[in-house]
């Protein structure tokens, strides 16, 4: 009996077959590059206040006592006031705060060093020069810090992608989805998808290993099937909102359309703060599609202006018409733009009919299109007068002229935008990068195979790629963390 049960556990623990990146512990794999320590500037790039430099890697604690002779190290984690020199010529380079972080417990998991110096261009200079004469030392390449940091198990790469995001954000949408991920929620998400499957995969181990032993729960079987359905709904559901984090990350595709003059480049140009597109009162003005990232209600977006969709008219703007349509198709919303002063125009019928219509404004069909249908130069109606288009479909009242409205018509379109986009304040965490649509994608069809398999060996494999696939989306999965499942959550026998 116990010899089964360790065949069953060290069966279940080897994993996936194909070679595993690191661990979140750790692998005891030697980080890449590792034995080198590396120096490089960590603030930006130009004259500031103040610069941070830093150091990872064995040597670091040697760097600090060269630039700071003849101090000894600072206290760990505690910033200390030194005098920097060059150690060649023991010339002065500056006063600065130094760090000491003695690794594990640091950034990278290595010794690390920061300097904190006057960020005037000469300084810098003075100081990095000064850490590459200190033997063992070399400038950092790009990522290297972080990459050192994942490799010594303090970071899961969705974390490290969360980092990198959160660097790059240029909306508060994006910023709060970045340290989301950055806090390990989408990590988190996955290893508790992955635990699912060790315990579906013990369970079915179990059963080749002891078949129809009288000493085997009921059901074994059973409730791997059934763990394994509930995780397909969960991988479904995620999936079908993969599209989201990916905007969030680059933008979603929001264009402006609508009849000639209708308002269209006012509101692009409202909407960017800057004149981006030619505004006048003659039809037919805009005739490329004009793109322009912007910050819309804390959300990225690639704003398109467009020319103002009619018929009959010359060969270039038709041009225009004919790229306008096309954008539209691309787009994730429309912002459909008509004169509230003049909703009788046969241009205007027709954008309704063709356009506004069959987009279905503001039925949550299944459709991932979205529309916000918006009757721009308000100012024109009578004052109090009744609603002048009753019979349209939902719509905002504005005027781009006077500003009326804008409140209103920024809050719907954040709405679509966190409907587009996800919203990172409360929704589920959001899947950012193709990668992550990768894998759960593999992961799904894996259990497709799982449930088609015609022995249980080849049921035990399909679920020993599912796992496969969800562990690589953070990197790690190591077999400690599979033997800790089995032994708190499974019984054989009892
Ligand atoms: N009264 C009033 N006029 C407006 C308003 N918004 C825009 N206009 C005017 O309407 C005219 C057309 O504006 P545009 O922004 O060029 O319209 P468009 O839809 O981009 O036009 P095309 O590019 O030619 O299709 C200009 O003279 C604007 O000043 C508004 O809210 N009220
Ligand atoms: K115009
Ligand atoms: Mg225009």
């Amino acid at each position: 009996m116990w010899r089964g049960l360790w065949t069953l556990v060290a069966r279940a623990a080897r994993g996936p077959r194909s070679p595993r990146p690191c661990t979140r512990q750790g692998s005891g794999a030697p980080a890449p590059g590792s034995g080198a320590t590396i120096f490089a500037l960590s603030s930006g790039q130009g004259r500031c206040g103040i610069a941070v430099i830093r150091t990872s890697g064995p040597a670091s604690g040697q760097a600090l006592r060269s630039l700071t002779a003849p101090r000894d190290l600072p206290p760990a984690r505690k910033a200390c006031l030194r005098l920097l020199s060059d150690p060649r010529s023991e010339e002065p380079l500056d006063h600065a705060l130094v760090l000491w972080f003695p690794g594990p417990q640091s950034f990278t998991g290595e010794d690390c060093a920061e300097f904190y110096v006057h960020g005037g261009p000469a300084v810098v200079s003075g100081v990095l020069q000064a850490l590459g004469s200190v033997p063992g030392l070399r400038p950092a390449e790009a990522g290297e810090f972080t990459r050192r940091a994942f490799a010594h198990g303090k970071l899961s790469l969705t974390e490290v992608e969360g980092l990198a995001d959160l660097i790059h954000a240029e909306t508060e949408a994006q910023r709060r989805q970045a340290l989301r991920q950055l806090d390990g929620e989408l990590s988190h998400l996955c290893r508790g998808w992955a635990e699912t499957l060790t315990k579906a995969l013990a369970h079915v181990e179990a059963y080749i290993d002891f078949g129809e032993d009288d000493n085997l729960e009921e059901g074994v079987l059973d409730q791997a099937d059934s763990e394994v359905r509930e995780l397909e709904v969960a991988l479904g559901a995620h999936l079908r909102d993969a599209r989201r984090g990916q905007r969030l990350r680059s933008g979603a595709h929001v264009v402006v359309a609508g009849p000639p003059n209708a308002g269209k480049s006012s509101l692009v140009n409202l909407l960017s703060r800057k004149p981006v597109s030619i505004v006048s009162p003659e039809p037919g003005t805009t005739r490329d599609v004009l793109e322009t990232p912007v910050d819309l209600a804390g959300f990225p977006a690639l704003l398109s202006d467009t020319a103002g969709l009619r018929e009959g008219v010359g060969p270039v703007e038709q041009e225009g018409v004919r790229r306008a349509q096309k954008r539209l198709e691309q787009a994730d919303l429309i912002l459909a733009v008509l004169d509230a002063s003049d909703l009788a125009s046969a241009s205007s019928c027709n954008f309704l009919d063709t356009v506004v219509i069959p987009a279905g404004a503001g039925s949550p069909n299944g459709s991932s299109q979205r529309l916000l249908l918006v009757l721009n130069k308000s100012d024109l109606l009578p004052a109090g007068g009744p609603d002048p288009s009753p019979d349209l479909p939902p719509h905002l009242l504005l005027s781009c002229l006077t500003g009326k409205g804008l409140d209103g018509f920024l809050e719907a379109l954040r709405k679509e935008l966190a409907a587009l986009c996800g919203d990172p304040s409360t929704g589920p965490p959001l899947l950012t990068r193709a990668r992550h649509q990768h894998h759960l994608q593999g992961c799904l069809d894996a259990l497709g195979h799982y449930k088609q398999a015609k022995d249980l060996a080849l049921a035990a494999e399909a679920l020993r790629v599912a796992r496969g696939h969800l562990t690589r989306i953070t990197g790690g999965g190591g077999t400690e963390e599979i033997l800790d499942i089995i032994f708190r959550d499974f019984c054989v026998g009892k």
